[in-house]
């Protein structure tokens, strides 16, 4: 029979210790639409961004039927229609610690499972889906 050993404490028990509450760092995906009141409504596909942020709403929540539909991957929406210089790489933003993002981004982040994929969040960037994969 088994047993834990938490290696700092030196403590030893039968249970298995609880998944860490939060983790380090995560690892995640994002698709970013961009409206006129985006801090910086300019992106690699589109110079001026003239959208309202419900009609970007309405898009991202589109994108993200068809990716739970399986109609498209996020790589593939992400990499065509993301606002975010991370379309080249399918969204990817790689692994990042809690400070590093802005506040909402960072919270709705946290919360998710890995493979699991956010409902839309606002920042002052636009409007994004977050995908975590790490
Ligand atoms: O908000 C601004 O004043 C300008 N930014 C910030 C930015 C600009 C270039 C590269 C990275 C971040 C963006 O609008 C932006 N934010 C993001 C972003 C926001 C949250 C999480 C990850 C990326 N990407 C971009 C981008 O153009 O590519």
């Amino acid at each position: 029979m088994a047993y834990f050993l938490n290696t700092y404490t030196k403590k030893s028990q039968w249970e298995r210790p609880d998944a860490p509450a939060d983790p380090g760092e995560v690892r995640c995906s994002h698709i970013l639409v961009k409206h006129a009141g985006s801090r910086r409504p300019s992106s690699w596909r589109e110079e001026n961004i003239t959208r309202s942020k419900e009609e970007a709403l309405e898009i991202l929540k589109g994108y993200r039927k068809q990716i739970v539909a399986e109609e498209a991957t996020f790589v593939d929406i992400a990499s065509k229609y993301s606002d975010c210089s991370s379309a080249k790489r399918g969204g990817d933003l790689g692994l990042f610690g809690r400070g590093q993002m802005q506040k909402p981004f960072e919270e709705e982040a946290y919360k998710l499972k890995i493979g699991q994929l956010s409902k839309p969040v606002e920042t002052d960037s636009g409007v994004h889906i977050i995908l975590r994969t790490a």
